[in-house]
């Protein structure tokens, strides 16, 4: 036997006898857990025996009160204690099948010998003893794993670094206990792992990363010190993977003061959520929040508004072309997300100090009870030292007591003597015994027929009122919407706004353009984050104080305006934005065009950038085709996994285009490959796809509704793959015909990207120049 295989059978015999603990232990834990069921089962069936109910005096209800929490508290904690436990027995099962994926000989300075570290997906340890059988991926020691290759080496503990020599480091395979793989690597985690974890087929879900984590992804994942992170990545370099690991390593990290629903994740769309939400449960972690910036725009504005999102705006951008007003709505889109759109609405709003403040009358009946010139009067009334959002708080408190005294003035009236007489016989006794106990503390007798009626005068007046108290308290008085609207219509206040800077050249246009949408009920995209950002500075910022860590990702989405708004929204937690700047595919601009805006969003000192150039998702004919494509591609590493040569098949009208796509998709089927995408550019051109070839071949239309990833083929317009990937992708039209303009260049390059496998391009005509200009050794051509 050589020595291979001597290290071969010493490792599987301690892989052997590790899962036999961790089965040992998963058996204990699952009797521990019947008892704990069976206990909170019988705590539940005798809750009311336990319980002494009695209600006949004070004392009593007090003793009641205690034994019942009692009782409660004690089967809380059962429930609390099973549920953690099966927490953990679900980890121990995956640990079963494979307890660990790595180990590190380390040798601390100041020992003689090294410790070796095994490393998994959760730490085991012998029950009585401190001996580690496994190491969390998270602990700090198993950091020099993805940090160091054999040599020296540092980690940091709470206590301070520890440093020492990494004599060895080893990675497995281990699948149901068996040892599959085994490999003693260099310098980073090896490629032949990393060859094997990306040569198998897409799932249907992401996975885990845990056993290859890049040196330069763990920088991610283990970034503690900035307030503000910024991730820029290649396409498939695997931003989206560290930061669902950096949210299992805080989870980790600040076990027992950070819990899942303190993250929230912004993804792109709903689809995306579904398929990265079972990673961290993977990982044995809970998912944090996981919502979109529309979702959120949705439950601020949608009572409001009909809101166009920003698949419709793009997709406005790219079919309506030939419309009027296509070029002013372009710039429209531009201007409104720029920094210099955001300081022209802070002038505005400081304009407001001294006047221009625009009101809504409070009306009851169809009389005014106030008028808008009356608030207008009182608001600038007041010193102008006090900030506007605590004006408006002093003009609502002014108006709760109008109301009062209005109240008061029509008690009288004649429409409550007719609503009087129309109370039934049990609405009158309701509101006579709640009369008679709110105005006994007050001493007052009921003998009098007419103070009597007077109360009840009172109170229908005052019930009749609520609605128009709820709205003063929800502030509905200011009107945002006739001040945004304002700086639309009345172009001297858009330019005293914009100070010295030029307001843009169609902004008659553009005005005209955003008060019809205003003047329908309908918001445009671009205008929405302006609009809640002038609603929330006026009323009162809305803040969310309980989430820590905000995640956003495919940042170069984000205009600069809305990551200052989440910023404002969630004033206590740190941001991590993860984005490709080469795959800004929306007109609007993104906020990481330019580094000033994001490092000044929190400051250079609370600001970490980090970039990642090596691309794990597709083969190495794939990245050197596509990062042609793309300023600045060069730079782009392709990691070393050899496939076929992208190609570029060309046919001549749609139903040869139809008859080859079916055959391609047929061919990738047989082949095996289990996800398959159509990728179109708009949805215009998905659904016209999918009325042919879904009738010949079964597949799925996605559209931005769609909630769930699944496997198989699918027909999807390329903004809604982002983020996705899949074995073999076939870009239904490439010609220059459908990709003829600059600005498609980042969503041509998105849509190649999502490839692993394979990447066909049908071309009915001339290839886009984005093909074209690609060097030809990098593609085949057919047809
Ligand atoms: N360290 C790694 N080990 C194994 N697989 C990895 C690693 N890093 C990335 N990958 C794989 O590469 C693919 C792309 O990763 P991911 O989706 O996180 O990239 P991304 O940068 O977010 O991509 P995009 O910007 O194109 O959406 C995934 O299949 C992921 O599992």
């Amino acid at each position: 036997m050589n020595e291979n295989d001597q290290q071969w059978q010493a490792e599987q015999a301690r892989v052997t006898s590790v899962v036999d603990r961790i089965a040992k232990r998963a058996g204990e834990l699952e009797d521990e857990i019947g008892d704990v069921r069976s206990e909170a089962v019988e705590i539940r069936k005798h809750f009311w025996d336990e319980v002494t109910v009695n209600f006949s005096n004070a004392e009593d209800l007090t003793e009641t009160y205690f034994s019942m929490k009692q009782q409660a508290d004690l089967l809380a904690e059962r429930e609390r204690s099973q549920r953690h436990s099966a927490a953990y027995l679900s980890k121990l099962k995956r640990l079963m099948q494979s307890p660990y994926f790595g180990r590190i000989d380390f040798r601390a300075e100041e020992d003689a010998e090294a410790e070796t570290i095994y490393l998994g997906i959760a730490s085991f340890r012998e029950d009585d003893s401190d001996t580690f059988l496994v190491y969390d991926w998270r602990a700090p020691v198993s950091s020099l794993y993805y940090d160091y290759p054999p040599g020296p080496a540092v980690y940091d503990t709470p206590g301070g670094e520890v440093k020492g020599e990494l004599e060895l480091k080893r990675q497995f395979v281990i699948r149901s206990g068996t040892i599959r793989y085994m490999f003693d690597t260099g310098v980073t985690i090896g490629d032949e792992l990393l060859q094997q974890m990306l040569s198998r087929t897409s799932d249907s879900a992401m996975k885990s990363i845990v056993a290859t984590i890049q040196r330069e992804q763990n920088q991610i994942i283990r970034n503690d010190s900035s307030r503000m992170l910024i991730v820029q990545g290649a396409a498939g370099s695997g931003k989206t993977s560290a930061a669902l690991q950096r949210v299992a390593y805080l989870l980790y990290k600040y076990r027992g003061v950070l819990t899942s629903d303190q993250m929230v994740l912004f993804s792109p769309n709903p689809m995306f959520n579904s398929y990265v939400s079972s990673v961290l449960p993977e990982l044995g972690e809970e998912n944090m929040l996981q919502t979109t910036f529309q979702e959120y725009l949705e439950t601020r504005l949608g009572r409001e508004f009909e809101l166009e999102d920003s698949f419709a705006q793009l997709e406005f951008v790219l079919t309506a072309g030939q419309e009027e007003g296509y070029s002013a709505r372009l710039e429209g889109i531009r201007y409104k997300s720029s920094t210099a759109y955001l300081e022209l609405v802070k002038r505005y709003l400081d304009g407001l100090v001294d006047r221009g403040m625009r009101f809504r009358p409070v009306v009851f009946r169809g009389k005014p009870v106030v008028t808008a010139q009356e608030m207008v009067n009182k608001f600038y009334s007041m010193d102008s030292s006090i900030r506007l959002a605590n004006r408006l708080i002093l003009v609502r408190d002014w108006l709760l007591e109008r109301v009062e005294r209005y109240a008061a003035s029509v008690k009288e009236e004649a429409w409550v003597e007719e609503e009087m007489q129309l109370l039934s016989a049990e609405d009158y006794q309701r509101a006579y015994s709640r009369l008679r106990k709110q105005k006994k503390g007050l001493g007052e007798t009921f003998d009098d027929h007419e103070a009597e009626k007077e109360m009840l005068a009172e109170m229908i007046v005052s019930s009749a009122l609520k609605q128009v108290r709820a709205r003063i308290k929800l502030m509905r008085f200011a009107d945002v919407k006739g001040l945004y609207r304002k700086l639309f219509e009345d172009r001297n206040a858009a330019e005293q706004a914009a100070g010295s800077h030029a307001l843009p050249e169609q902004w008659d246009e553009i005005a005209a353009q955003t008060v019809r949408e205003l003047e329908q009920g309908r918001l445009f995209y671009e205008d929405a984050t302006p609009y809640l950002y002038l609603n929330e500075r006026l009323k009162g910022f809305r803040a969310n104080t309980n989430v820590r860590h905000i995640i956003i990702d495919e940042a170069q989405d984000y205009t600069p305006f809305q990551l200052e708004f989440l910023k404002w929204l969630f004033p206590r937690a740190r941001m991590t934005a993860l984005g490709d700047l080469n795959q800004a595919i929306y007109a609007q601009t993104s906020a990481m065009a330019d580094a000033d805006p994001l490092t000044n969003l929190y400051g250079p000192e609370q600001t970490e950038w980090i970039h990642l150039l090596r691309s794990y998702r597709s083969t190495r004919e794939i990245v050197s085709f596509t990062r042609g494509m793309v300023p600045g591609g060069d730079k782009i590493e392709p990691f070393n996994r050899a496939g076929e040569l992208p190609l570029v098949k060309l046919v001549g009208g749609q139903d040869e285009l139809h008859r080859q796509i079916i055959n391609q998709l047929q061919e990738w089927t047989a082949e095996g490959y289990e996800s398959v995408a159509v990728i179109c550019r708009t949805a215009e051109e998905s659904s016209k796809a999918y009325s042919t070839l879904g009738s010949a071949l079964s597949m799925r239309l996605v559209t931005k509704d769609t909630m769930q990833f699944e496997r198989g083929i699918t027909i999807i317009p390329a903004y809604l793959a982002k983020g996705v990937e899949f074995d073999a992708v076939l870009i239904y039209n490439a010609s220059e015909q459908v990709y003829q303009h600059e600005n498609e260049r980042k969503l041509f390059y998105t849509a190649c990207t999502r490839a692993m496998h394979e990447l066909v391009l049908m071309s009915d005509g001339t290839p886009s120049r984005f093909v074209r200009e690609q060097p030809s050794e990098n593609y085949r051509t057919e047809g």
